[in-house]
């Protein structure tokens, strides 16, 4: 038996080098516990340098306890000690940890309540709706791109010197979204800056000039509008290394595009579709993948091409987003079968006409009556650039051939003309070379001509978001703008539906077409008599 053990181990042989990390426990216990510390004093000591060995081992060993224990709780203080009075100073340590804990957590808890309700209040103020679990709060000014993600001062020097000092509301809510890799669908008035709230997180994210396969992706519905995005991410991107892409048709002639590398690509879905399919096109890197104009993506026409793009960006941690300024329920439904715990974003009245446009309607009789009313308001008050939109591409080539001869500088766009003629159509009339621009459907879409005073739509449109993305074209970035729309009896059924349009923007609006019988739009483009002043029997019409 061990010299100098205590009477409770009386008759029991004390094996030190055996239990030699619950003696030392004993040891420490000592500075706390009496009991311990009678133990200790009868006990027959080692020697001294192998007792403070020991010691300072054991002292190591209990600080890991104890932080162990204040870990996990009072209730499990060093196991298999809590029957020694020296577990109390343990548990205080714990119930002292555990209150500075909970403290820091309802501190935390209260910040986080109170940061929310700021951001109801901010996103109130700037008419933004958002829907998604824990959205994250949106940008009071663009300097809080640098102190909240770390944003380089170039992006910032880039937007200020494009004269965009403060964002706009879907600027304010997507980027912070899409910057915490959250994907979205966001549907914004026309004109409203959608192209930057997807551009700029891009712009932060992606590594300029990685050889690493293609960074970004975003799919326009038209060439015009894919030309444009590349100019826009061009002028943003000012000075940096990203290498952006159109995805022309010179680039689908290659023969091999697996090893095809870019930051941005930006492309029409089917341009990219051949690319993929064709040319093996490799997008399995996309960290960014943008549908703007989500719904007219989304139309039956393009739906096969868009399934085959999404499925080819297969990087399992790719942010998606929509970006449109009408967002049928047909299409969110879509959105969410293929995004992942989306935020949905609405700015104002969701596909609602922009505010800044005075919308009026004029009834025209006739088509000879249309193209009077236009030549009258023409002569009166040609106030250049002028938008006029007609339902097909004959038409534009009819109302080109009368105008022509009006001596107003007038041009027209439509899909019979090259790509050439229809870039050269669009430069010229963003120029000011030209004052009227015809046009078809073609670009009615996403269209950023600056300043357009009026748009005119000399055919009634065929659709409400028609209507909506037309008349967008004028009223853009907080400038003001104007629209007039020339009805004939054809119309009439449809009227209403316009009529409501201009109440929810704030248009003055016909209270007596908002009563006419309410009658389902889609795709209203009756046979119109062709545009001509030259007089025609009556048995030629409608041909
Ligand atoms: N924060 C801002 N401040 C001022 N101007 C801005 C701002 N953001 C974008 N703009 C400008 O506003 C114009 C419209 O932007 P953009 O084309 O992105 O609108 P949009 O919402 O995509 O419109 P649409 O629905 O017609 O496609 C552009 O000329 C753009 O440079």
């Amino acid at each position: 038996m061990e010299k100098g053990t205590s009477f409770l181990f009386a008759g029991v042989h004390f094996n030190k080098k055996k239990f030699s990390t619950d003696f030392s426990r004993f040891q420490k216990k000592k500075e706390n516990d009496e009991l311990v510390e009678n133990l200790s004093l009868n006990e027959n000591r080692e020697s001294d340098e192998s007792e403070e060995e020991e010691k300072d081992e054991e002292k190591v060993r209990v600080k890991k306890r104890k932080r162990k224990a204040v870990g996990s709780g009072p209730s499990e203080s060093v196991e298999g000690f809590s029957v020694f009075k020296s577990s109390k100073s343990v548990e205080a340590t714990v119930k002292e940890e555990n209150e500075k804990t909970e403290k820091k957590l309802s501190q935390e808890k209260k910040k986080f309540y109170q940061q929310q309700e700021r951001d109801a209040l901010f996103r109130k103020e700037h008419n933004i709706h958002v829907a998604g679990n824990t959205v994250p709060s949106p940008l009071t000014d663009f300097e809080e791109l640098s102190s909240r993600y770390g944003c380089k001062a170039k992006l910032l020097r880039n937007l200020a010197d494009l004269g965009i000092k403060q964002p706009t509301p879907i600027q304010r809510q997507a980027i912070p979204i899409l910057l915490s890799g959250r994907e979205c669908f966001a549907c914004a008035p026309t004109g409203s800056g959608k192209t930057l709230a997807f551009v700029c997180p891009m712009l932060m994210k992606l590594k300029p000039a990685s050889k690493d396969g293609v960074g970004a992706v975003i799919l326009c519905p038209t060439r015009e509008l894919a030309s444009q995005t590349i100019r826009e991410c061009k002028k943003f991107a000012e000075g940096s290394k990203f290498c952006i892409k159109l995805m022309t048709k010179q680039l689908i002639r290659k023969a091999d595009l697996s090893k095809f590398s870019c930051d941005i690509l930006v492309s029409t879905p089917l341009r990219l579709k051949l690319a993929i399919r064709k040319k093996k096109l490799n997008l399995s890197r996309v960290q960014y993948l943008v549908l703007d104009e989500s719904d007219k993506l989304f139309e039956l026409g393009l739906l096969k091409q868009i399934d085959c793009i999404v499925k080819a960006c297969s990087n399992p941690s790719i942010v998606r987003s929509l970006f449109s300024a009408t967002l049928p329920d047909f299409v969110e439904e879509l959105a969410r079968t293929i995004m992942h715990d989306a935020v949905r974003v609405i700015i104002g009245r969701k596909n609602t006409a922009s505010e800044n446009v005075k919308q009026k309607l004029v009834f025209a009789g006739s088509e000879e009556g249309k193209l009077l009313a236009l030549r009258q308001s023409f002569a009166e008050s040609l106030n250049p650039p002028v938008l006029i939109f007609v339902q097909s591409k004959e038409r534009a080539k009819e109302l080109y051939a009368e105008l022509l001869v009006d001596d107003i500088r007038v041009d027209v766009i439509h899909s019979d003309l090259t790509q050439e003629q229809r870039d050269s159509a669009v430069d010229n009339f963003r120029a000011g070379k030209t004052w009227v621009l015809i046009a078809t459907d073609v670009i009615a879409r996403g269209m950023d001509f600056k300043a357009i005073n009026c748009v005119i739509n000399y055919d009634f449109p065929d659709s409400t978001s028609a209507y909506i993305h037309r008349i967008g074209r004028s009223g853009r970035a907080g400038r003001s703008g104007q629209a007039i729309t020339l009805y004939t009896e054809e119309d009439i059924p449809f009227l209403r539906n316009i009529a409501n349009e201009m109440k929810s923007s704030g248009s003055v609006f016909p209270s007596w077409a908002i009563g006419l019988q309410k009658k389902k739009w889609k795709k209203h483009r009756p046979r119109r008599d062709t545009i001509s002043t030259t007089p025609r029997d009556k048995g030629e019409k409608k041909k």
